[in-house]
């Protein structure tokens, strides 16, 4: 089964997941439109994707698509570009991917009863992994939005409180791991690996540990436990692991990221 799509906003977000939904099928090349405002946005997308791309709405195709999907920053025009969806009357499933704004925000702009879900998706679109956060509104169906929503990850149904934390939380997740990569792979350069040893061994370990974890379903303090011996390498290096901010820094950095996620929603 395949579904017809029309994304407005064809930026990094929208391309990921058109990319996985054209790989699993769900949607075709010749039945998937996106207007971005951007010209050189909208050509790379044709040309690597075949996708029916253009810089201004196609009225006719956004009231036949089957999923409408808002791609927008919320620094841009949401509400123009949903009270342009409302006006069209589109009998489609709108899913939004937009960061902080609400389905209620969402179905005031659109000035009409539209059938909106609010999601916020994992970039992590290529790799199997990854759960999208998902709130039905209440006009949405749930059997309708859910094969396209699985073609580009995993499917966490939640609550709309939940989806700020989920967005600072789950979906930057990757970055806080970027960024533990980059800081445990220079470690390793600064002992004096070479930087293609440092980055296959820390590659290799945060794909065992993860495997572990779920293998062993264990709490980490025991799988430390089995790594450091008394009086040994390991718990020496806890110990200034445990003298550092590196928990704090990591905790902060979630609770900015939920704390920007509302903040974006406001300026609506
Ligand atoms: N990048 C990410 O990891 C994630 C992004 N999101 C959400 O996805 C949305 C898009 O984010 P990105 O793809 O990273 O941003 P982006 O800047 O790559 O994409 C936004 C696109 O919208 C286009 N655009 C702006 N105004 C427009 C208008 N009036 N009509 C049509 N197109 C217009 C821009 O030209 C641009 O290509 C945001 O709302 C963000 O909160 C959600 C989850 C993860
Ligand atoms: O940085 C951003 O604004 C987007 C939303 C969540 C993850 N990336």
């Amino acid at each position: 089964m395949t579904v017809t799509v029309y994304a407005i906003g064809g930026g990094q977000m929208v391309e990921a997941i058109l990319r996985a939904a054209l790989r699993n099928k769900i949607i075709e090349p010749e039945a998937t439109v996106v207007t971005d405002v951007s010209e050189k946005r909208v050509n790379y997308l044709h040309e690597n994707y075949g996708v029916d791309a253009q810089t201004t709405i196609n009225e006719k195709k956004l009231k036949s698509a089957e999923i409408v999907l808002l791609g927008v920053r919320p620094q841009d025009d949401w509400e123009k570009i949903t009270a342009q969806i409302g006006a069209a009357e589109v009998s489609a499933q709108v899913i939004s991917i937009i960061a902080g704004v609400t389905l209620t925000q969402l179905q005031t702009a659109s000035n009409t009863e539209i059938a909106f879900t609010r999601i916020i998706p994992n970039t992590l679109t290529d790799t199997g992994y990854g759960y999208s956060g998902v709130t039905l509104g209440e006009r949405a169906e749930r059997e309708l939005v859910t094969p396209f929503l699985e073609s580009f990850g995993k499917v966490d149904f939640i609550p709309e409180e939940q989806i700020d934390l989920y967005t600072g939380y789950a979906v930057c997740g990757p970055n806080y791991v970027y960024n533990f990569y980059i800081a445990l792979t220079n470690a390793g350069v600064l002992s004096g690996l070479s930087r293609k040893q440092a980055n296959a061994i820390a590659l290799e370990n945060l794909k065992g540990a993860a495997k572990f974890l779920e293998l062993t379903g264990k709490h980490p303090y025991e799988l430390l436990d089995i790594n450091n011996s008394a009086g040994g390498v390991g718990i020496n290096a806890q110990h200034e692991i445990d003298a550092s901010g590196f928990a704090a820094g990591i905790q902060n950095a979630v609770l900015a990221a939920v704390q920007r996620t509302t903040e974006l929603g406001k300026k609506g």
